[in-house]
């Protein structure tokens, strides 16, 4: 199963870009500004989410397109196309991000009972280093391969949390309070047993994997508050006035944390080196396309991923590529260090916002 037959719309620098004929793994080339990145960014909105760059709707659409885009593609299975998904904003409605499954009106979140897409930029070097609410957002992401729900988890637990800090600032109606600490527990319950489930699924991934020539990462996951349902609801209800005091809720999965240490040494990641640090991302990129290609297809955009490796690493890395069932999105600005893999890559040079096919 892979995404083929693309089209982007007044997305961003592309007016009308398709990309068909794809393979499993895909190589775009092209000069620094030309649109690559834009084009991973597309598919990424193919998962629910903001896409990998986190923009906001207002910042996707070209200069052409009166507010609105469009991005499509079909989900070929064996040659034959199994479903057409899109997502769009209309030029009356932008604020508005709209999905279309065959043809259907369907919720960015449904996006995910269809494709598992995983990525890693260059914007995520300083994950280890950048804030727990980093790391937190990352699990979210990933978690999305193993439960196509647990975006709709996340949301529901942090309306349930910003409704509680407002509730202890300004009101003293215990019932109010009761009723949503209830909601808050319960939605906060299923976003940790979510993330305890993708840290313990990608830490045994992870252990399949050598030490060498990437760095294998030691996942733990560090829990914010308890993990069922009761023990959060009691904790919540025993701790109001301490909250109240403190202005905000101080237990729950918004106060999770993902430890990250290198297997051998004990090193935190945040004291690697920028090289180990990266090498220990493409580890868990590695583990995390294995899991999602167990579930629904997997896609993975790796951008600037490949040409900034030595060629041992690279070789590794597209060995892994190839024998992982994931359909892959490679960019560079030269085709050189894809040498290995051109012969089987479909490959597209982009330039200003267009793909030619090579
Ligand atoms: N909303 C937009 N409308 C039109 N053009 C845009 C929009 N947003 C970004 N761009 C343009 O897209 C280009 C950047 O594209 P992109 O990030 O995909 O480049 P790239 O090929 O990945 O380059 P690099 O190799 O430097 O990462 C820039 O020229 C930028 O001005």
């Amino acid at each position: 199963m892979a995404l083929d037959r693309i089209a982007l719309s007044h997305f961003r620098n592309h007016r009308q870009t398709e990309l068909g004929g794809t393979a499993q793994l895909n190589l775009l080339v092209g000069e620094n500004g030309a649109g690559k990145t834009n084009i991973l960014e597309a598919l990424s909105l193919l998962a629910p989410g903001r896409g990998l760059r986190r923009a906001a709707l207002s910042e996707l659409a070209g200069p052409d397109g009166g507010g609105g885009f469009q991005i499509g593609a079909s989900l070929n299975e064996q040659g034959h196309e199994s479903a057409r998904i899109g997502t769009f904003v209309e030029p009356e409605r932008p604020g508005r991000r709209l999905v279309r499954i065959n043809g259907a009106e369907a919720s960015a979140q449904s996006l995910g009972e269809w494709l598992a897409i995983g990525w890693l930029t260059p914007a995520m070097d300083g994950l280890f280093m950048d804030s727990a609410g980093a790391r937190r957002r990352y699990m979210d992401r990933l978690a999305l391969a193993i439960d196509p729900t647990h975006a709709r988890a996340v949301s529901r637990f942090e309306t349930a949390l910003r409704e509680r800090n407002k509730l202890l600032e300004d009101s003293r109606d215990a019932t109010w309070l009761e009723a949503i600490e209830a909601q808050l527990a319960e939605h906060g319950a299923q976003v940790t047993a979510g993330r305890a489930a993708l840290v313990a699924t990608l830490a045994d991934e992870l252990t399949a994997l050598p030490d060498q020539p990437f760095a294998r990462p030691i996942l733990t996951y560090r829990p914010g508050g308890p993990a069922t349902r009761e023990e959060l609801r009691a904790e919540l209800a025993r701790h109001r006035n301490r909250d109240r005091a403190a202005g905000r809720t101080l237990t729950g999965p918004h106060r999770d944390e993902l430890e990250v240490v290198m297997s051998g040494s004990g090193q935190p990641a945040s004291s690697c080196s920028t090289g180990e640090q990266k090498a220990m991302l493409i580890a868990i990129t590695l583990a995390h396309a294995a899991l999602a290609a167990e579930g629904r297809p997997g896609v993975l955009l790796l951008d600037e991923v490949a040409a900034h490796l030595d060629p041992v690493r690279r070789a590794a890395l597209f060995e892994r590529l190839r024998i992982g069932r994931a359909q892959v999105w490679l960019t560079g600005t030269e085709p050189a260090p894809f040498e290995d893999i051109l012969g089987e890559a479909a490959v597209w040079r982009i330039s200003r916002g267009t793909a030619e096919r090579l």
